[in-house]
């Protein structure tokens, strides 16, 4: 950690005060990591309420080294001073649609959002989490001027905690002791890193319990098809990509070098997908090689080649 981070001086803009927006700001007061979270939202109604709600949630939660976090409202030239920003505006998904189905909504509201944010800070971290994630990081880059490894999404971070959730439950093992990667597009052409796999560093074909086997595809079918499953039943999820959200931002501002399955630009796929990489307090310090299998690789071109069509056909306005 760098020990010249410091909770007191530091600022994260939340864009988007709807469900997600919200959540991400309780969690940075539950779990401080800056000194101050400012909310953005047009709907200054929804956005002011939300502030005043989150406020009675700061009161017993001291940011590190005491006093507590700051909520407050904020514009979006505000946001574009901060140290990092977490874009979670846009539609999200109703029932029977998908997350690229919000492209030509979503895309214009990142526009716009972008356009009145500038200029950045030189140093700001945007986080994209609305939704096609991996499209809107692409465009986000284009749109903010800002380096490629500061503009990131929060990808397949979300799809491989679920995945670890699943396998964990099956083998009788601590998530957190699950390494397990999903890779390539926060979306339908994702893929499980099954060769890469592994349990306290034993690849996970050798530490099945006895009478335990895995049925893979269903697997990597149910951690897919989680968001879904929640959203025809709540009409939305928010809590899951909250929690991951404010913990990328804590490993970003305290220069943490966590390795994540992050949205970045991919320079050989020539897209945003996501890889494990290094995060820093400017956003990507490296990207890691992951030595998958020949019929991984081929499905995760696969996954490059439909993000670049997604953004080939973006209309942008
Ligand atoms: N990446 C991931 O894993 C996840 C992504 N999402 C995505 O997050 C996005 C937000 O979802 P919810 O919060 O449930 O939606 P919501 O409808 O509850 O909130 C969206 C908010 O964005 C605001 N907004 C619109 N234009 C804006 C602008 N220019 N600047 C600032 N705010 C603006 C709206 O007024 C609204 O309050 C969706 O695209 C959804 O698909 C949701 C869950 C997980
Ligand atoms: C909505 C969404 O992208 C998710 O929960 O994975």
């Amino acid at each position: 950690m760098d020990p010249e981070v410091s909770t007191s001086k530091t600022r994260i803009a939340v864009l988007g005060a709807g469900s997600v927006g919200s959540a991400v700001a309780l969690c940075l007061i539950l779990n401080p990591v800056s000194s101050e979270v400012v909310l953005v939202d047009p709907n200054t109604a929804i956005r002011d309420a939300q502030v005043k709600d989150l406020g009675d949630a700061t009161t017993y939660h001291g940011a590190v080294g005491g006093g507590g976090v700051r909520i407050r409202g904020g514009t979006h030239k505000e946001a574009g001073q901060c140290d990092i920003v977490v874009i979670s505006a846009g539609a999200k998904q109703r029932h029977g649609e998908s997350r690229t189905d919000l492209l030509g909504r979503n895309l214009a509201i990142l526009k716009s959002a972008t356009n009145d944010m500038k200029p950045f800070r030189e140093d700001t971290v945007i986080l994209i989490v609305a939704n096609p994630c991996d499209v809107l990081t692409y465009f986000a880059q284009k749109y903010s001027g800002l380096p490629k490894g500061q503009v990131i999404g929060s990808g397949t971070f979300l799809d491989s905690a679920r995945l670890r959730g699943i396998l964990s439950e099956k083998i009788a093992v601590d998530a957190s002791s699950i390494d397990a990667y999903v890779l390539g597009e926060h979306g339908e052409s994702q893929m499980v890193a099954w060769s890469c796999v592994t349990i306290g560093a034993v690849p996970l074909d050798q530490c099945l319990p006895p009478n335990v086997t895995l049925d893979r595809k269903a697997i990597a079918r149910e951690t897919k098809d989680k968001a879904a499953k929640i959203i025809e039943a709540k009409g939305a999820t928010a809590y899951g990509i909250a929690a991951l959200s404010a913990s990328i931002c804590k490993s970003i501002l305290f220069d943490q070098r966590n390795v994540r399955p992050i949205s970045h630009w991919v320079d050989e796929l020539g897209c945003c997908l996501s890889l494990p990489v290094v995060l820093g307090r400017r956003g990507i310090v490296r990207s890691l090689n992951m030595p998958l299998h020949q019929e991984e690789k081929e499905l995760l071109l696969k996954s490059a080649s439909t993000l670049k069509d997604f953004i080939a056909q973006a209309k942008e306005v």
